[in-house]
């Protein structure tokens, strides 16, 4: 015989391929396609195997040959000896001897006489064992079946054209598109709930269409390639032509069945043609229940097929891609390559698409609220923190609070601005602002105010009493200015400090000690003048004892009052020494009446005050007057305890070109030693020298003992509060915080802007506001200035001390000044070379005194300067209108009579007529017969023509004014 191709001989035989590799396979020869081919051998014995089944007859005279080649065959024949009673049942129908003429194969186109029972039921059985619905499309499917045979040949010899690998792909979806897309759709589509389901629904479909298209076989082929008897599909539409291929399926799929129940019982054709299991010619049902089952529901339905081998293949490869696609990444559906992507997978898609989609944006979300990952997000996420309070102390930026609520500045100044306030990044709110912004975003607020570890710090330790221990008494003397303070604290001393006074006043608050009868006195001497009003309630503040030094000359006076409330303020019992007794005017008596107009009744008077008659320049009184301090001093029972840190009051500070900053201060508890950390405001350092009142140097001092220290860090403020401290580093730090606070206050003032502010400022806009820089030797001097200064303010003008410093002016000074369009004022200090230089580059006014007074009266002025001159009308004369001509050029002329005064040429005019004043405007001409003049003087004539007004009658008064600027000056 010749070499034939698998397919050659396929057709030859008129079945598949797929049934000859099958059978060579169980025959133990390996073909790999239908294109192999085959040797004469075995063609021989395929012919011998498919001739004898179509020849029931011959088989026994073949059969000798072929039944001990392959127990399959043999096992076939039995099968086929089985139904043989089977077939001669059917013989006698007419179809068989048609079916017989055409194909040669009686067997197996018996089961188109399946068809001819079709109406009855078989087919319905078959298919009612799996899924009901798959009746409506299926029942025409399988009813056309037989007849679809022939067309199935066809596509399948349009499916072995070799290509494969590469179709598989592009002709899958076109040809299969609408049969087993809709099939394989709908699996992955219904299998991912209900898996077990869905493949009963699908089969039944493309079973529908693949007899009517041809091409949809092809397809299946392909994907049975490997497993040639993986092919439910095809093997169902061809139920007579899969017999021959597929002795297996039929051995295991019937084989329980035909040994359970099916085998016996079911001789007809028509059950046969329902239950595979029954004759031998049932086995196309057989096959084609693998078919069914090996698709879907059925497996589970029969669990007896389930075990068939071939389907399991068949159904892992066809399911593999609808499982991958259920199970796992949708995206993955399209790469099986059938149409599943198209019709399915839109929807398959979409919901993927969305479900990445939400995925994304749940990530998105995620990562804009601050997590990395997604699984982190869930865990760290920013809601809880949201519901957090969030914890502010005294005052907040607005950057930080924005930092607190995870907003951006922005979005607080933004929202500040509709609350009212008007804000930069860098500013600070206050608490209940933050709290009110920070509600608006949705946090609470937890307001904890930092320990406030300075006031700990500051706080002054009780002292048992039994460690207290007699202290010199504190002695103020006060008094109105000249009347004779210093002399009288000279004469105690019996020094001569006002020598050293510029100007002869005391402008520095002095301290010294004296002893009297074996006691010790300090007196604290403070400046009378008005602008020191500060310095005498701090000396009030810190005594013990007041004197009040009144001039038995003047009597009391402004300041006197002022003293007398101060001490009265403080607390502190007052001493009245009458000075200047030697004085020929002076009047002890009236200064004591006048006393007592101030609730000061002198004990000869049935008082309480005592009151000394002295003179400091005679010296006289002096002793009486240290006996009733020592007295008073005595009464009050004055103890602190010596052993412990000092602490005690800044008198005055200063800082010394020398010697650094310099201050006075005034042991008020503890001793104060060499070598002590000492903090006083914003200052701290280490006492490096301590000088007595007299200049001497000492080591330690004592309650109530002023000395002079040196070793601070900057100049402490006069009235600062100094205490001594081990713990240096802690000292340093609530300096340095001082520091801060305080150069953020200076800030504030200058910088500080709200809505409220705003709409200040705009009111303001008419107040001119002069700014002052204060710059003295002291600090004293410093506050002096600026007590006076402010005190200058009016409703018009504002005085604005934007600074104030000890020391020499700076440059920095006067670039700050011209910044802020100032002035400086320098108090007994000099401009240095850089600042004078900077001053005329910048032409800074820089003002230098010596005299407090000046510098006060000068400011003034300054300050009349800055207001708005007064208008005021000055009348210069009247003139009568006494004929009245009219000029075609230059209109109407007046021939006026100066009744008084006179007319000028320049000056404004006023047309008034019976009291009433009909026009106000300037003079077009004035003249003197035919000359131009500028005035025109009392009992003259004159001439004169008003510039556009014309309306003028004889009898009208013409009166002549001038505006006149007044400077306004302060009172
Ligand atoms: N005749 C007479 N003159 C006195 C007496 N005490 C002071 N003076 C004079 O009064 C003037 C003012 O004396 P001060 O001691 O400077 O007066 P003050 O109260 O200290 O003045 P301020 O320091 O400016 O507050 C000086 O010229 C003294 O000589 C006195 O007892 N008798």
């Amino acid at each position: 015989m010749v070499k034939k191709r698998v397919h050659e001989l396929a057709k030859e035989l008129n079945i598949e391929s797929k049934e000859i590799i099958s059978k060579l396979s169980q025959m133990g020869i390996l073909v790999k396609s239908h294109m192999s081919t085959l040797e004469d051998s075995e063609i021989g014995q395929l012919m011998q195997i498919y001739r004898n089944k179509e020849k029931p007859a011959p088989k026994p005279a073949r059969g000798t040959a072929a039944e001990p080649k392959t127990p399959a065959v043999a096992g076939e024949k039995k099968v086929e000896k089985k139904k043989e009673p089977v077939q001669k049942s059917d013989k006698p129908r007419p179809n068989e001897p048609k079916k017989e003429t055409a194909g040669g194969r009686t067997e197996y186109f018996r089961g188109p006489g399946l068809v001819d029972r079709v109406p009855s039921r078989p087919p319905d059985r078959r298919f009612q064992e799996k899924p009901k619905q798959t009746d409506r499309p299926r029942g025409p499917v399988k009813m056309d079946q037989p007849a679809a045979r022939p067309a199935a040949g066809p596509p399948q010899e349009r499916v072995h054209p070799e290509p494969r690998p590469e179709r598989p792909v592009q002709e899958r979806p076109r040809q299969e598109a609408p049969p087993r897309d809709i099939s394989r759709p709908e699996k992955t589509q219904y299998e991912r709930p209900p898996v077990q389901a869905r493949p009963q629904f699908d089969r039944p479909q493309p079973e529908q269409q693949r007899p009517d298209r041809g091409p949809a076989r092809p397809i299946e082929h392909r994907q049975q390639p490997g497993t040639g008897h993986a092919r439910p599909y095809g093997q169902r539409q061809q139920p007579a032509a899969s017999h021959p291929s597929r002795p297996i399926e039929q051995r295991q799929g019937p084989s329980p069945r035909t040994g359970g129940a099916a085998a016996g019982p079911r001789p007809q054709q028509g059950e046969r043609g329902a239950r595979p299991g029954g004759a031998p010619g049932m086995r196309p049902k057989p096959v084609d229940r693998p078919q069914y089952t090996g698709a879907g529901a059925g497996f589970k339905a029969r669990g007896d097929q389930a075990v068939i081998r071939p389907q399991p293949v068949v159904i892992d490869k066809g399911r593999a891609p609808a499982d991958k696609t259920k199970s796992t990444d949708k995206v993955k559906q399209a790469k099986p390559g059938f149409k599943k992507p198209e019709s399915k997978g839109r929807f398959e898609k979409r919901s993927a698409i969305a479900d990445h989609a939400e995925e994304r944006l749940r990530a998105v979300a995620h990562r804009k609220k601050g997590a990395a990952k997604p699984q982190e997000q869930v865990q760290k996420p920013a809601k809880p923190v949201e519901k957090k309070p969030i914890v502010l102390g005294e005052s907040v930026t607005v950057q930080e609070l924005a930092l607190k609520i995870h907003k951006s500045p922005a979005e607080l100044i933004k929202k500040l601005m509709t609350l009212g306030v008007l804000a930069t990044i860098n500013q600070e709110i206050d608490t209940d602002t933050a709290s009110i912004l920070a509600g608006e975003f949705g946090y609470e607020v937890e307001i904890k105010l930092p320990v406030d570890i300075e006031a700990l710090f500051m706080q002054e330790p009780e002292d048992p009493p039994e460690l207290l221990k007699p202290r010199p008494s504190v002695v103020t003397v006060m008094g109105h200015v000249d009347h004779g303070k210093t002399s009288l604290l000279d004469a105690i001393r019996e020094t001569n400090v006002i020598a050293t006074e510029a100007g002869g006043i005391t402008q520095h608050i002095g301290a010294y000690q004296v002893e009297h009868n074996g006691k010790k006195i300090t007196f604290i001497d403070t400046p009378g003048h008005e602008a020191f009003t500060a310095m005498r309630a701090r000396g009030a503040q810190v005594t013990d004892i007041a004197i009040l030094v009144v001039a038995a000359d003047d009597g009391v006076m402004p300041q006197t009052v002022e003293a007398i409330n101060h001490a009265k303020e403080a607390g502190v019992p007052i001493i009245v020494a009458i000075n200047k007794i030697d004085k020929p005017d002076a009047n002890p008596e009236r200064v004591k009446q006048e006393l007592t107009e101030h609730a000061l009744v002198p004990e000869e008077w049935g008082g309480d005050t005592i009151c000394v008659n002295v003179s400091a320049l005679k010296k006289e009184g002096l002793k009486e007057l240290l006996e009733m301090i020592l007295l008073v001093a005595e009464v009050g029972e004055l103890k602190a305890n010596p052993n412990r840190p000092a602490r005690g009051t800044v008198i005055e500070a200063e800082l010394d070109k020398g010697r650094g900053p310099v201050a006075t201060v005034l042991v008020q508890s503890g001793t104060l030693n060499i070598g002590d950390t000492i903090i006083a405001g914003p200052a701290y350092g280490r006492v490096r020298a301590m000088m007595d009142d007299k200049g001497r140097r000492i080591k330690k001092a004592g309650p109530s003992t002023p000395v002079e220290v040196l070793g601070f860090s900057e100049v402490p403020h006069a009235g600062n509060t100094f205490i001594v401290t081990e713990d240096e580093k802690l000292a340093r730090s609530i300096a340095s915080r001082r520091q801060t606070r305080k150069r953020e206050e200076e800030l504030k003032n200058t910088t500080r802007v709200s809505l409220e502010d705003l709409f200040k400022h705009i009111q303001e806009g008419q107040i001119k506001e002069l700014g002052i820089i204060v710059k003295a030797d002291v600090q004293g001097s410093v506050e002096a200035l600026r007590q006076a200064l402010e005190r200058l303010n009016t409703g018009e003008v504002k005085v604005d001390i934007i600074h104030g410093g000890v020391g020499a002016i700076s440059e920095t000074d006067v670039m700050f000044a011209s910044a802020s369009n100032a002035i400086i004022i320098g108090f007994n200090v000099r401009p240095d070379v850089n600042a004078r230089k900077a001053a005329e580059n910048e032409k800074v006014d820089i003002r230098l005194y010596r005299v407090i007074y000046d510098a006060i009266e000068d400011v003034k002025a300054a300050m009349s300067g800055l207001l708005d001159p007064e208008y005021r009308e000055v009348t210069l004369g009247r003139a009568e209108i006494r004929k009245v001509f009219k000029a075609s050029r230059i209109g109407t002329i007046a021939g006026c009579y100066v009744v008084e005064g006179k007319i000028e040429r320049d000056a404004g005019v006023r047309v008034v007529r019976d009291g009433i004043v009909i026009f106000e405007g300037k003079l077009d001409s004035l003249k003197r017969f035919k000359d131009d003049v500028k005035e025109v003087l009392q009992g003259y004539e004159c001439g004169l023509a008003l510039e556009k007004f014309n309306e003028i009658q004889e009898g009208d008064i013409i009166e002549a004014f001038n505006i006149e600027t007044i400077k306004r000056q302060l009172s």
